[in-house]
């Protein structure tokens, strides 16, 4: 049996400040995470602000180019430059404001592990595909579009997390029962392809993880750690949920 090592992962979204930056690597920095991967995914622009000792820092999104003229964008070999070493992939946020599709999504996972990051790749459904009981279908497909670029040997250096919609960013948490019984599907179809890629590959969840419910979730089988919006802003809960998952 292959232990995984848990990890937390902070998404600043469009949030944030110079001075947030700054406070929050002092602040982290004091604390020595040495069973759990803490990770920092400000907006790009603040990366290289950071000073990150006891923890990386990574990237909210990254173009599927390498270069060229996509205004706006930005590549995974710059994001390595700024010194990130993750990058979030697939963010529901993405898939709807920017219309990215699963195969988008694939193609920018790939980006990124051919420039040495590691993708963060999210997968999640809307309420009407839960209210449909349709969740594994779209969750199935949107994980197929993956396996239809990566290896399974690409995919095991990859990240999963599962972000229910409905639950970002509304308070409303996928009970500690909802989430397990999704990460065990999503580990089912990773042992599906590899028994050894379902037991290496850390599953976040992610969707109002707060310092009070993220030790419950954290305890779930298939639950190896999260990706936190709202409360990665406020150092003290981040460093709380950090702790949660050891
Ligand atoms: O979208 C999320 C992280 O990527 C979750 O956001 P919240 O923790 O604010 O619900």
């Amino acid at each position: 049996m292959i232990k995984r090592t848990p990890m937390v992962a902070g998404n600043w979204k469009m949030n944030g400040s110079r001075s947030l930056v700054e406070s929050f690597s002092d602040t982290l920095n004091t604390h020595s995470f040495k069973e759990v991967d803490v990770v920092v995914c400000p907006p790009s622009g603040y990366l290289s602000f950071f000073v990150a000792e006891t923890f990386d820092t990574g990237g909210q999104d990254l173009s599927a180019q390498d270069n060229g003229a996509h205004t706006g964008d930005m590549s995974g070999t710059m994001l390595t430059e700024l010194g990130a070493r993750y990058v979030i992939v697939g963010h529901s946020e993405r898939r709807e404001n920017h219309g990215e599709s699963n195969e988008l999504v694939a193609d920018k996972a790939l980006k990124a592990l051919d420039n040495k990051l590691v993708p963060i790749i999210c997968v999640g459904e809307s309420l009407s595909i839960r209210e449909q009981n349709k969740v594994n279908d779209f969750v199935g497909a949107q994980l197929a579009a993956v396996f239809d670029v990566l290896t399974t040997e690409q995919v095991s250096k990859c990240v999963i997390a599962y972000e229910p919609i409905w639950a970002i960013g509304t308070g409303k948490t996928a009970s500690p029962e909802q989430a397990q019984e999704v990460h065990a599907f999503i580990r089912e179809t990773l042992a599906g392809k590899e028994k050894s890629l379902a037991e290496k590959t850390r599953v976040l969840y992610g969707g109002s993880v707060k310092p009070d419910n993220a030790a419950q979730l954290f305890a779930q089988p298939d639950i190896d750690g999260g990706l936190i919006g709202g409360a990665s802003l406020k150092t003290e809960d981040f460093i709380a949920i950090c702790q949660a998952a050891i």
